[in-house]
């Protein structure tokens, strides 16, 4: 029987506009169970991890999400050399560890300040693990995000989520706006004080803890850090976790330190303590875990 000449294979349609080449696969990371075991106690509970709204969509009248206070520092506690220079402090293991409380969070929060200097992926890089929503604090709605930007090449990838803009903008960028509902992330209002621009941080949480997020990373950079250490504002802050990098930075560094507090007597009296507190070698770095001290 002759053989039927075989139908050209034509090639398939161009796709209308290419899709933007997915990321590089950044370095998949791998923090060993045994240093995993180090930090449960000072993780959110089970139940408060993920973002599945059924399952912790806390209530207005439920407690606020568990807010993890966590960052890198230099020996003379600075977070980066310069606003807007990002610099690497953790070595290899304790970036490792940073991405496990990633997984183990339902979001990961920074300011614009930290989402304009280093254009964050903000996902988790942990091979098999969920990444968290990503929530930058915008209020002037002043971070240009656009197509190219990490966190969008990465959920178009499916290997993030895309960010929740909180800002006191009530009527936001449009194109950001259908940009972000395109990536399935979103601009969530929250009213800022008139005089200083900022928010309540009680506000912000409850926010988000309305949209299911039952547990909260915040990442930095050094302005929201800061203004989470002050009071009544610390009260919210559930765990610490410091990495604390074998490096001086030097001054004109981006400095966490919170504003100082003065006793009845005039004199200047430290503002705040950790309790419970652990001290986890990783690497050359030392992992310091705790809870403010009330
Ligand atoms: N080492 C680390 O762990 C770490 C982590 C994050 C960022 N960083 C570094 O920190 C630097 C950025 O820090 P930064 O202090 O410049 O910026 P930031 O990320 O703290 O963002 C500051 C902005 O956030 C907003 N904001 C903060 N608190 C607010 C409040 N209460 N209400 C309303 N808006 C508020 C304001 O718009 C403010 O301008 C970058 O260099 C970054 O690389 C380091
Ligand atoms: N743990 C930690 N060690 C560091 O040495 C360092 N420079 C940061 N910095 C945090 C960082 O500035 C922001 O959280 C990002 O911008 C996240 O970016 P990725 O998601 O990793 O792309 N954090």
């Amino acid at each position: 029987m002759q053989a039927q000449p075989r139908a050209p294979i034509s090639p398939p349609p161009a796709a209308a506009s290419a899709p933007t080449p997915a990321p590089p696969p950044a370095e998949t990371l791998v923090f060993p169970p045994s240093d995993a075991a180090k930090l449960t106690s000072h993780l959110p509970p089970q139940h408060l991890q993920s973002q599945d709204q059924d399952q912790n969509a806390p209530t207005p009248q439920s407690r606020r999400p568990f807010v993890t206070l966590t960052f890198a520092t230099s020996l003379d506690s600075s977070l980066s050399l310069a606003p807007g220079t990002r610099t690497v402090l953790s070595g290899p293991q304790s970036k490792a560890m940073t991405h496990h409380l990633r997984a183990h969070h339902a979001a990961i929060l920074i300011g614009v300040g930290t989402a304009v200097a280093d254009d964050p992926g903000l996902n988790c890089r942990i091979a098999g693990a969920r990444s968290p929503r990503p929530v930058v604090v915008d209020p002037r709605a002043r971070w240009a995000l656009h197509r190219d930007s990490k966190v969008l090449q990465l959920a178009r990838a499916g290997q993030g989520l895309a960010p929740f803009i909180v800002t006191a903008e009530r009527e936001p960028s449009a194109g950001v706006a259908a940009l972000l509902a395109e990536h399935g992330g979103k601009f969530l209002f929250v009213e800022a004080a008139a005089e200083t621009g900022r928010f309540s941080w009680a506000d912000v949480f409850d926010v988000l803890g309305r949209e299911g997020l039952g547990s909260i990373m915040v990442e930095g950079g050094g302005e929201v850090i800061n203004s989470l250490l002050a009071e009544p504002e610390c009260e919210l802050v559930d765990s610490v976790i410091v990495t604390i990098a074998p490096t001086w930075l030097g001054q004109g560094g981006v400095v966490v330190s919170p504003p100082r507090t003065v006793g009845e007597s005039g004199r200047p009296s430290a503002p705040l303590r950790l309790t419970g507190v652990e001290w986890h070698p990783l690497g050359e770095d030392v992992v310091l875990c705790g809870k403010i001290l009330r």
